[in-house]
């Protein structure tokens, strides 16, 4: 008999998933379901949250049974799509409401309000963030101002991020967040890894209503569903997680994951940074109460603009096509794609913004349009580059990892536009793996972090920039073209 698997459950935006491993690194078995999407008006985005708990467990349950049961399996950990927030009832676990899913946009009026009002700097100074609908505060305050029920549920209602969610679900209304997540609601002070009593007031967020903050390793919660009891020994948002199953451990290691969006994290030590380029501050694990911190770029567009290619456009029938028919022209034909379509995050920070095509005329084929879209990666990894050098985190290699990574073709036009040495794991479902590692040692099977990383982290490929300076130059110049007319 195999030795105890790790259970991992990754709850992202477009699916959540189940999957297995053992304490070698090694991927044993997944489940995945997709996750529906509302969008009730332009810049809305919400998801059903019983619907993520039914589909997760339905995951947990294949798993358990691939096991072989579940005293074969040794611990959870837990890694989540960060900021979205769930409003459900202490008395029966029901939610509330819809959550409001980090990609919305309906409280970009609320957050330039308090911008004019001169508090940003005092949500900096405390938080690591900026002021911007992308966290959970305001989509707090915003909930108990304008969803009657969720207003009068008075001292009956919990509020949290996904993991909370589904701890509740699992271990019987324990009501806890990790650091990592809590770090991106806005609520919390990542010097002291508390609640802000003032920042809670600022954006309307019921203080009691919001969990218990504890560390992403360690003795969390343990769930009795299963037919024997699990503990849950590990937890981190999903892109601290990738960078823990990327090794990103030493300062100035650097990782960046393509899947829905975007997400680059330079992990920075034990000493908080404060951006001067409007990138974030944020935790990168907690473990023994004691921060790891990483600065981070947060580009809202990346695969979903594949995905908008393919299933809104029709111009691919799969997203791995986007590869062959980048390389069927010879370049891009002038054409240049910003992919604001949900406003621009890092390091612009324009919720207003829209996207733009730029460059086309009668020469213009699908191709074109196809490979500017994927262009559009390099560009905004460039534009974060550019502002983690000035706020002095240099990147050394970056080490790549999520869905869209899979594409070669990106891989090297990455590396060239960088002028850097781009790495890919062979296993690119890092943020899986990363909350393996937590679980890992959360439950004692390793001493540290480093020393999962390399009992379980597996080969890599490496490209390295190979771009004549002039075509670099002129990439450069034209993205800096076409993302000025969006800013403007
Ligand atoms: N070969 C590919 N080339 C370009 N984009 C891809 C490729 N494979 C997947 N994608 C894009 O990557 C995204 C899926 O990545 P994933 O890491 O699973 O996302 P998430 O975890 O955010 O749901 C999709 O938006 C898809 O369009
Ligand atoms: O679901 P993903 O992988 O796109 O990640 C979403 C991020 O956590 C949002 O901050």
């Amino acid at each position: 008999m195999t030795e105890r698997a790790i259970l991992v459950i990754d709850a992202g935006t477009t699916s959540t998933r189940a999957m297995l491993f053992d304490p070698d690194g090694g991927c044993r078995g997944v489940a995945q379901r997709d996750i529906t999407q509302h969008y009730p008006a332009p810049g809305l985005v919400e998801h059903d949250a019983a619907e993520i708990w039914d589909r997760t467990h339905t995951c947990i349950a294949e798993m358990v049974e691939a096991a072989g049961g579940a005293n074969r399996i040794a611990a959870i950990g837990i890694t989540n799509q960060r900021e979205t927030i769930v409003f459900w009832r202490r008395s029966s676990g029901e939610p509330l409401a819809r959550a409001i899913v980090w990609q919305d946009r309906r409280t970009a009026a609320a957050c330039e309000r308090l911008r004019e009002a001169g508090v940003e700097p005092r949500v900096q100074q405390a938080t690591g963030l900026v002021l911007d609908p992308y966290f959970s505060g305001s989509k707090i305050g915003w909930a108990l101002s304008n969803w009657p029920e969720v207003a009068a549920a008075g001292s009956d209602l919990a509020v949290g991020t996904i993991e909370s969610w589904l701890i509740w679900k699992l271990a019987g209304g324990r009501h806890v967040t990790d650091a990592t997540n809590a770090s991106r609601t806005a609520l919390m002070d990542i010097g002291t890894g508390r609640w802000d009593e003032g920042l809670c007031d600022l954006f309307g967020a019921p203080q009691g209503a919001l969990p218990e903050i504890v560390d992403c390793a360690g003795p969390i919660a343990t769930t009795s569903l299963f037919g024997a009891a699990i503990p849950i020994t590990g937890v981190a948002g999903d892109q601290q997680a990738a960078a823990i199953g990327q090794a990103c451990l030493r300062p100035g290691d650097t990782k960046a994951t393509y899947g829905t969006g975007a997400f680059v994290l330079t992990c920075t030590g034990s000493e908080r940074t404060m951006s001067e380029h409007r990138l974030l501050a944020t935790v990168g694990w907690q473990l023994h109460g004691q921060r790891s911190y990483a600065l981070e770029g947060s580009v809202f567009v990346a695969g979903s603009l594949v995905k908008w290619l393919r299933d809104q456009l029709g111009f691919v029938a799969t997203a791995a096509e986007t590869e062959a028919l980048a390389r069927s022209v010879a370049d891009n034909g002038g054409v240049f794609a910003v992919p604001a379509l949900a406003g621009l995050g890092a390091p612009h920070w324009r919720p207003d913004a829209r996207a733009a095509i730029t460059g086309l005329s009668f020469a213009t084929g699908r191709a074109h349009i196809v490979r500017a879209a994927l262009e559009a990666m390099a560009h905004q990894t460039f534009d974060l580059m550019q502002a983690f050098t000035a706020d002095g985190a240099r990147w050394g290699t970056l080490r790549i990892d999520g869905g869209m990574s899979a594409n070669d073709w990106i891989a090297q036009d990455l590396a060239d536009i960088l002028e850097a040495p781009v790495e890919r794991p062979a296993f690119v479902e890092t943020t899986a793996l990363g909350a393996a590692m937590l679980a890992g040692v959360g439950c004692g099977l390793f001493g540290s972090l480093a020393e999962t990383a390399s009992a379980m982290r597996g080969e890599t490929r490496r490209f390295t920039p190979a771009m004549d300076a002039p075509t670099r130059g002129a990439r450069i110049a034209g993205w800096r073209q076409a993302v000025g007319r969006v800013l403007d």
